[in-house]
């Protein structure tokens, strides 16, 4: 997958640009489009800012007046950073979100049309970058005629960007726009068409593309993907995240980490996965139909196996479990497997395998179906209602690395081939809040990362990021404003004149 940076200054003409992406059939993310998402009334966005700014800078009907805003934090750089400094968290998830659905409709090739990509450090996801460049006094006259806004306005917004100029020497493609519109088109045809984009440098090509891709063996290649094989895609590609995290425990990881484990999951019903890297195991629960998500697994080189119904967390990890469940859980963890483990785990590996799937939508919670490896053929449960039962319905599910067990990144160890992956049948739903997720499993950030935003008690780097900003995370169905109860009084952090940064 390639992102391609698309920025430049206020007014220089970066949407105009998109639009000939867009022209060409490359999907563009508009983080402006996402920002004024995010600052929706009743968003949790909004909710921040009004608590910041004061309700006079609303309007009537309880949205926010931007241009009032604007003119607030365009004339005040303390104002603005503190602006920057609440939105920014909901920002970077919903481009996030974005650029993730355009991945998971099988676009390889998106334009993250961003005017804060420096700024925000951004820049750094994404290549080639194309900066659409004006002059000064063309930009200011643009920006004047475009928002019929007075000069002295318009220079502030100018101003409080960085210098176009500096901009254009961080480009690896510059677009000059000074000329006419048909001048930019012809420039747009030299750099701008898909070849062009895919055959620029590509040595830093964003990092996220090494994650997406990293089992594409196992996704359809019409881009649709069905129920298991994402969360199939999940499992596996959160074993290797966590081990490229490991060397590479920067906010990308973090991020990457998250929206692949996170949202999918919330999509396919997987509501808890945990990692035990003493065990190199990933353990998982949810409303999936553990024997096709086993056989994938199994068919991607993993050993995975369900375990039963009536597995307790304790047991499992206690020593003298493993005698005491033998008989429904044949690989407790707690315990070394041996060779002898490993070729009875091969065996119903290649058991499972062989059996015929059926019914794809089938859930393995609520202790109906999948709980003993050997005896769950054809009895797997059938949820009767969309596949959703238990009062969680697929798509609202949450994933939560939850358990406080979890080792800390740096000691993971999940991208050998012989890790294992366990179905857990449960009856228990767990809906965190979106900030529990990865509390343990990820905890070591460094205090730059926006630690204004971070619980007193966190623990982990979700903690430094934002609830979802809009629909269609609120299509999950959960009110996450409490994850962010934050600290935004600090105000000593010193990213504060990024916008769109959680760096
Ligand atoms: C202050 C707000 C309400 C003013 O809204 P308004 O509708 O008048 O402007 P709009 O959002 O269309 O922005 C127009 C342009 O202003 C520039 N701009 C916007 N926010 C910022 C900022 N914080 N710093 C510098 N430039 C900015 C961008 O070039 C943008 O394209 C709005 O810009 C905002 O919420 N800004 C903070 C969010 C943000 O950083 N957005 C940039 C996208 S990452
Ligand atoms: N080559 C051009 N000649 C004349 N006008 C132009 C040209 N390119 C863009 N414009 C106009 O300049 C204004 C700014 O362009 P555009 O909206 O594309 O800038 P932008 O970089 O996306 O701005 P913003 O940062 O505010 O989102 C628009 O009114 C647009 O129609």
């Amino acid at each position: 997958m390639r992102i391609v940076g698309l920025s430049g200054g206020i007014a220089s003409g970066k949407s105009t640009v998109s639009n000939l992406f867009k022209a060409h059939g490359i999907p563009v993310v508009d983080a402006d489009l996402v920002a004024r998402d995010v600052l929706k009334k009743g968003t949790g966005g909004w909710k921040k800012v009004v608590a910041a700014f004061g309700e006079d800078i609303l309007q009537d009907s309880g949205e926010v007046d931007r241009p009032k805003l604007g003119h607030i934090v365009f004339s005040d750089p303390d104002k603005r950073q503190l602006l920057n400094r609440l939105l920014a968290p909901y920002i970077s998830f919903g481009i996030f979100w974005e650029i993730l659905k355009l991945w998971m409709k099988g676009y390889r090739v998106i334009v993250l049309d961003i005017p804060l990509l420096f700024e925000a450090k951004m820049d750094k996801w994404t290549k080639p970058i194309i900066v659409v460049w004006v002059d000064h006094e063309t930009q200011l006259q643009r920006l004047i005629a475009r928002d019929r806004t007075s000069p002295e306005e318009a220079k502030n917004r100018i101003q409080a960007q960085m210098p176009l100029d500096l901009k254009k020497t961080k480009a690896d493609i510059v677009i000059d726009n000074t000329g006419s519109p048909e001048e930019l088109k012809e420039q747009f045809q030299k750099v701008g068409k898909p070849s062009a984009v895919m055959s620029a440098d590509c040595n830093t090509t964003l990092k996220l593309a090494s994650f997406y891709s990293l089992d594409n063996s196992i996704l359809p290649s019409n881009g649709s993907l069905a129920f298991e094989d994402l969360v199939c895609h999940c499992l596996l590609a959160e074993a290797k995240a966590c081990q490229w995290a490991m060397t590479n425990c920067d906010f990308l990881s973090r991020q990457v980490v998250r929206f692949i484990f996170d949202i999918p999951a919330k999509m396919t019903g997987v509501y808890t996965t945990t990692i035990d890297s003493q065990q190199n195991k990933v353990t998982v629960t949810g409303n999936v139909d553990g024997e096709t998500l086993i056989k994938k697994l199994i068919k991607a080189g993993k050993h995975a196996e369900l375990l039963p119904e009536n597995f307790e967390r304790k047991e499992k990890r206690s020593g003298k479990s493993k005698k005491k469940n033998n008989q429904n859980n044949p690989e407790p963890e707690g315990s070394e497997k041996t060779s002898d483990d490993e070729d009875d785990q091969q065996k119903i590996s290649e058991e499972e395998i062989e059996k015929p799937v059926e019914n794809s939508g089938d859930q393995i919670t609520g202790g109906g179906n999948g709980s003993k490896k050997k005896k769950k053929k054809g009895k797997k449960g059938n949820n009767g209602g969309g596949g959703n039962g238990g009062g969680a319905p697929a798509s609202t599910g949450s994933l939560s690395h939850s358990e406080g067990l979890d080792p800390p990144i740096g000691s993971m160890n999940l991208g050998h081939p012989s890790e294992q992956f366990y179905l857990h049948p449960t009856t228990n739903y767990l809906l965190p809040a979106y900030g529990l997720s990865y509390n343990t499993v990820h905890p070591s950030i460094s205090s730059s990362y926006y630690a204004q935003l971070v619980h007193d008690d966190a623990q982990s780097p979700i903690d430094y990021l934002a609830p979802p900003p809009s629909s269609p995370i609120d299509a999950f169905g959960s009110d996450h404003d409490h994850d962010y109860e934050d600290n935004d009084n600090d105000d000593d952090d010193d990213d504060d004149e990024i916008g769109c940064s959680i760096m």
